[in-house]
This record gives C-alpha cells, sequence and structure tokens, in this order.
C-alpha cells in the first residue's frame, strides 16, 4: 500500500494533489509560481493548516529556482520576497501556520543580507524545504505524545482497546505525511491500540467523508462514517459498546488561552463530549499555536461562498451500485434563492478542551482553565509575556 501524498517535491518542482477531485481520481497539479500556489489554495484543491503552509512555501521556491528574481540589491530582493509572502498570506486567512511559516521565511532571508542574492534565495529554498520536512517529523511525534496521553487518561492499549471520533480531514492528506488529529489514530492502530475510528461527514466541504474516510479505507483502519447531526446519539448509543474514549480533532489555530479554531462543528462535538464524559483532544503541531492573540474572540473566521451548501459535486452510481470515476456531476441540494451562511471554522473555548498534543508534547488545561504554553514555547513565550 502506497502512502498518501499531498505534495510531491523536489527541488524546482512542485506537484499538488487536486483533493477536490477524491476520492474518485488521483491527479496532481503543476505548481511552479506564487500564483498558481494562492489558487490551489484558495479553492481548496489544497486544504488543511500545515498543506496550506508547505505549499505557499515550497511553491514560492519553486519560483525563485526556476526563475530567481533580478533585483538591484540584497535589500531590494528581501523586499520583493516580502511581497510576495505578503500576497500568498492572503489565500486563507485562518489558519496560522502560514502566517508563522512567512514570519519564519522572512526571518531567515534577512540573515544572509549582504551575502549576495543567490544567497539569499538558497537560504529560502533551504528553509521552506526545511518547514516541509520538518512537519512529518511533528506528526510522527504527535503520534506518539497523543497515544502515550491516551494510554495514561484512558487506559488505552492492546488488551483494552478505543475508539474514537475525528472531524474534517487532518491526516496525510492536510500535511506533508501521517497527520495530526488522524496520526494520533494512525499511531494507535499500528499499536493495535484502536479498536474502531468514527469519521463525521463534516458539511459542507465534506472533508470527512471524501478525505478521511478515504484515508481510512486506504490504510485498512476500522472505520465507520457518520453524518455531522449523528454524534450525540452515537455517544450516547454506542459509547459503551465501542470504548469510545476520546475526539480527537485538529487545529488552524491555538491561541494564548488554548481557545481553538478548527472546522466548523469542532465546538459543538466539544460540548457533547463533555457532556457524555469523553475526552477532547486537540492535536497541532506548535506552528498551528499563535501566541499574538490571547483569546478566541480574536480570531478572523472565513466565511466561504453559498453554493458550498446549496450545491455539492459527485460521481455518477448506476444501477449496479458501481461509481463512474471519471463522471463528475454538480447537483442542487436546496433552493438557489436561500440565504447562506458559511463559516469554514468555529472556535471551542478552552474550557471544553482537555489537553492539546503538539510535537514538544502534551499540554494539560491548568487549573484556571486555561492552557500554558509558555513551557513548550519558551522564546516565543517571552515575546507576547507582556
Ligand atoms: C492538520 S489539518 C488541521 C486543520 O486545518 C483541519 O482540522 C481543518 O479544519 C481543515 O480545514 P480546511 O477548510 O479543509 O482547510
Amino acid at each position: 500500500m502506497s502512502a498518501l501524498e499531498a505534495v510531491k517535491y523536489q527541488r524546482g518542482k512542485l506537484e499538488v494533489l487536486d483533493q477536490l477531485r477524491l476520492p474518485h481520481e488521483f491527479h496532481y497539479d503543476p505548481v511552479s509560481t506564487r500564483q498558481e500556489a494562492f489558487d490551489s489554495i484558495a479553492t481548496m484543491r489544497v486544504r488543511g493548516a500545515p498543506a496550506i503552509a508547505i505549499v505557499a512555501s515550497l511553491g514560492l521556491a519553486v519560483e525563485l529556482h526556476n526563475n530567481p528574481i533580478a533585483a538591484a540589491s540584497d535589500s531590494e530582493l528581501i523586499t520583493r520576497i516580502d511581497e510576495a509572502l505578503d500576497y500568498l498570506k492572503e489565500s486563507r486567512p485562518t489558519a496560522v501556520d502560514l502566517s508563522n511559516a512567512i514570519a519564519q521565511l522572512k526571518a531567515v532571508i534577512r540573515t544572509t543580507e549582504g551575502k549576495g542574492q543567490t544567497a539569499i534565495t538558497e537560504s529560502f529554498i533551504e528553509e521552506a524545504e526545511r518547514i516541509f520536512k520538518k512537519d512529518l517529523q511533528n506528526n510522527l511525534s504527535i503520534g506518539d505524545f497523543g497515544t502515550q496521553w491516551l494510554q495514561s487518561q484512558a487506559g488505552a492499549s492492546a488488551e483494552q482497546q478505543i475508539s474514537v471520533l475525528t472531524h474534517c480531514n487532518t491526516g496525510a492528506l492536510a500535511t506533508s505525511g501521517h497527520g495530526t488529529a488522524l496520526g494520533i489514530i494512525r499511531t494507535l492502530h499500528y499499536k493495535s491500540f484502536l479498536k474502531h475510528a468514527f469519521c463525521t461527514e463534516t458539511r459542507p466541504y465534506n472533508q470527512g467523508s471524501r478525505l478521511t474516510a478515504f484515508e481510512l479505507v486506504h490504510e485498512g483502519i476500522p472505520s465507520t462514517l457518520i453524518t455531522d447531526s449523528m454524534a450525540a446519539a452515537l455517544f450516547r448509543t454506542k459509547k459503551t459498546e465501542n470504548n469510545i474514549a476520546a475526539v480527537i480533532v485538529g487545529a488552524d489555530r491555538v491561541v494564548r488561552n488554548g481557545d481553538t479554531a478548527n472546522k466548523i462543528g469542532t465546538y459543538q462535538l466539544a460540548v457533547l463530549a463533555k457532556h457524555h464524559g469523553i475526552k477532547f483532544i486537540v492535536a497541532a503541531p506548535t506552528t498551528s499555536i499563535d501566541l499574538d492573540t490571547k483569546t478566541g474572540d480574536g480570531i478572523k473566521i472565513e466565511e466561504r461562498k453559498k453554493e458550498e451548501l446549496t450545491q455539492i459535486t459527485g460521481a455518477v452510481v448506476g444501477s449496479d451500485g458501481q461509481v463512474d470515476k471519471e463522471s463528475k456531476v454538480r447537483v442542487a441540494t436546496a433552493d438557489q434563492r436561500i440565504g447562506v451562511w458559511n463559516p469554514a471554522f468555529d472556535v471551542t473555548p478552552a474550557e471544553f478542551i482537555d489537553v492539546v498534543v503538539t510535537e514538544k508534547g502534551a499540554v494539560e488545561k491548568g487549573p484556571d482553565g486555561t492552557f500554558d504554553f509558555s513551557k513548550i514555547l519558551p522564546e516565543r513565550w517571552a515575546k507576547v509575556a507582556n
């Protein structure tokens, strides 16, 4: 079984899996300019907080490798790269990984100012490649820390397997590989600690049914798809039988007190989990942590177009039950004149979250009901402390 790859990269060449065509079609788009990177992010052909940052960084790296900017001086080159990064930052507003990657890239190119334009361009490309590689290591660590936390807090073991529910897609398709929340589920499965994974459909864009269900089936992980509206009934009727121990989700932005923006529908799952005595885990690399923003009220939530609710794309199913993977149909699912509110994300208050699992360890909530990230991010914390 081959590993799923959202992004294929070698120096000077980037290919990005078009996730809008999944699960019916596997098609990689070449991305070799900042405009192509912007477009594939804004149209959600690639999505997921870490993957967005990776495609923006590597897309510009490929452009700079193949068509270096001819600038009059080092400082002009830095300004021109900054402009390209500021343009990419506007592709999607909520996930902070992109802003963090941009800040990191801007800082690195400044360390080579005065060493010549080739050195500046090279430092950018190397940093973009580091961001890509580091993400995979982060996800493997998140898988380990999350599994250890579930061993200690929920008794997960080969003798006492647990079931979990996840929302949206946080797997290999949303990252450079393995995944964050889905990474913990993968690691639980590899260790034989996982009884069953439930995944939500994740309306309106169906990242759960189109992408997570596909990843779970691809990996042979025992799994069941539910609609978003079935979570309460699942907890009420199947918690004991399946030993449902945790809801595990990813994050687009975890702010200083632990409030977390993630795919719309996450907040209601957190409230339900608390009511049913089920642990609620946010799995996120530290690149998804935003210490500059104090609480969830400061998070900008992306609102998307109404057609995402009133129309759906699918493939034709024949009378024999077979899916015609070549076919593509756009279907209206509502009266097209209805008004629509379509926020892509919501904010789960810290009080509903039990633990934030990062690549640097699991951070539990303090007695004041908030999270303290100062121990895992001492340098970043020092900059915002006052
Ligand atoms: C590891 S991905 C974490 C989050 O980005 C994920 O949970 C999510 O909400 C993705 O939303 P999307 O709109 O598909 O980009």
